[in-house]
């Protein structure tokens, strides 16, 4: 388990974590974020709908008719769009484009409604644009680098619009200065917001981590086993697949521990551990401890040949471990036991059931003389069991 801080995590000042983490937050941050984003738009657009009503009521014709145009035409069509995006599955992924775009357009479309009012020689104040960058930076749920690139180009566009309107120089420095600030604010108060954001990510899979993981082989522990076990168990139910649930028992391991000392035993349980995971590797495949010396598998979609073969393989690396085991009658070194319930979910059965028969092919494991595998298939036509 990585033991690195939350603040000392690579990527972290940079808001840009290594590739496969950096996807993993930016789904996270989706989610999390789907919420909100949905409401800063609700209130966007309320808010824009009410500035309709007061330009409706307080502006001079044709300055009326020009902004009105702006707010009803483009910004809230505009903001209507970005919000049905939302509840689109497809565009999930794309959610910070089009938040982007939809900012972008609320942020123009305000220096545009000035511009109208400054062609028309209409005192209108600018404020309006503060209002929206502050909301671009902490409302919509955008990330620090969308957000500061929207931020940053309506500023340069409101420049841009009160040069060519001719806004005298001291007053345009004041905006400037004003509409600057609003900026370096937002940057710095959303930088500081996706690192929490970010520290929190980390903290959450961390607490995930130790909640799923064994202390002592950093392998799956039962509870989580019995979680992923389950749902691959469904998924094999629904497409027709065979699973091998198979139960592995380190051989005379109480003895060991009163031969070699309980830390010893500790070691050779993590270097067991570490031989599962080496034959657990596909997405759908998953090793756990089960408890004690006690290990447990799953292993989807191979054929009943391969999953003997592969368990043959685990059998044969405990073996090439090494390790001695003076008081075992097995094997002179550490040996393992399997068990394997090679099967198709039926419907109505459950993975309990999966897991008895690997109980009982790990008993005749046992019987036999331990150090072996032993499999079993559900009795009916073609059974081995
Ligand atoms: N070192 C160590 N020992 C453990 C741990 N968890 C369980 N054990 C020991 O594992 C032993 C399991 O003993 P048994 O259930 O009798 O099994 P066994 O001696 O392997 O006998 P067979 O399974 O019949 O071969 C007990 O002595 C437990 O104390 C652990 O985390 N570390």
């Amino acid at each position: 388990m990585d033991d690195t801080p939350p603040e000392q995590a690579p990527g972290m000042r940079q808001l840009r974590f290594a590739d496969g983490l950096e996807h993993m937050f930016r789904r996270y941050h989706a989610d999390a974020f789907l919420a909100r984003m949905r409401w800063s738009l609700l209130v966007a657009a309320a808010v824009f709908l009410l500035f309709a009503l007061l330009d409706a009521i307080s502006l001079p014709e044709p300055v009326r008719t020009q902004v009105l145009a702006l707010r009803l035409g483009l910004i809230m069509p505009t903001l209507a769009l970005a919000g049905f995006a939302t509840y689109l599955p497809r565009l999930r992924p794309w959610l910070q484009w089009t938040a982007s775009a939809a900012s972008l357009v609320c942020g123009l479309g305000v220096v545009g409604i000035i511009g109208v009012a400054r062609a028309h020689a209409f005192p209108l104040p600018y404020e309006g644009i503060i209002l929206v960058i502050f909301a671009v930076y902490f409302l919509t749920g955008l990330r620090f680098m969308p957000a500061m690139l929207c931020g940053w180009v309506t500023f340069v566009a409101y420049l841009g619009m009160e040069m060519l309107a001719g806004t005298p120089g001291h007053v345009l420095l004041y905006n400037a200065f004003f509409v600057g600030s609003a900026n370096l604010i937002g940057t710095a108060g959303c930088y500081f917001l996706e690192y929490a954001v970010r520290q929190h990510f980390l903290s959450q899979r961390r607490l995930q981590e130790m909640a799923e993981k064994d202390f002592l082989t950093g392998l799956l522990n039962r509870r989580a086993f019995s979680a992923r076990a389950a749902s691959t168990w469904r998924q094999a139910q629904r497409e027709k697949h065979a699973v091998g649930v198979a139960m592995m028992d380190v051989d005379y391991f109480k003895r060991y521990n009163d031969h070699y000392g309980h830390a010893a035993g500790d070691e050779t349980l993590r270097q067991v551990a570490q031989v599962l995971g080496q034959h657990a590797r596909r997405p759908l495949d998953i090793v756990a401890r089960y408890g004690g010396e006690e290990f447990v598998g799953l292993w989807y979609d191979l054929s009943a040949q391969d999953m003997q073969a592969l368990l043959e393989r685990v059998r044969a690396g405990v073996a090439a471990l090494d390790l001695p085991h003076a008081a075992s009658d097995a094997s002179p070194r550490v040996s393992i036991s399997i068990g394997l319930a090679y099967l198709q979910p039926q419907p109505g059965e459950g993975i309990e059931d999966a897991l008895r028969l690997a109980d009982m092919a790990l008993y005749q494991a046992k019987e036999q003389g331990r150090d072996r595998v032993v499999c079993k298939q559900p009795q009916g036509p073609g059974s081995t069991g």
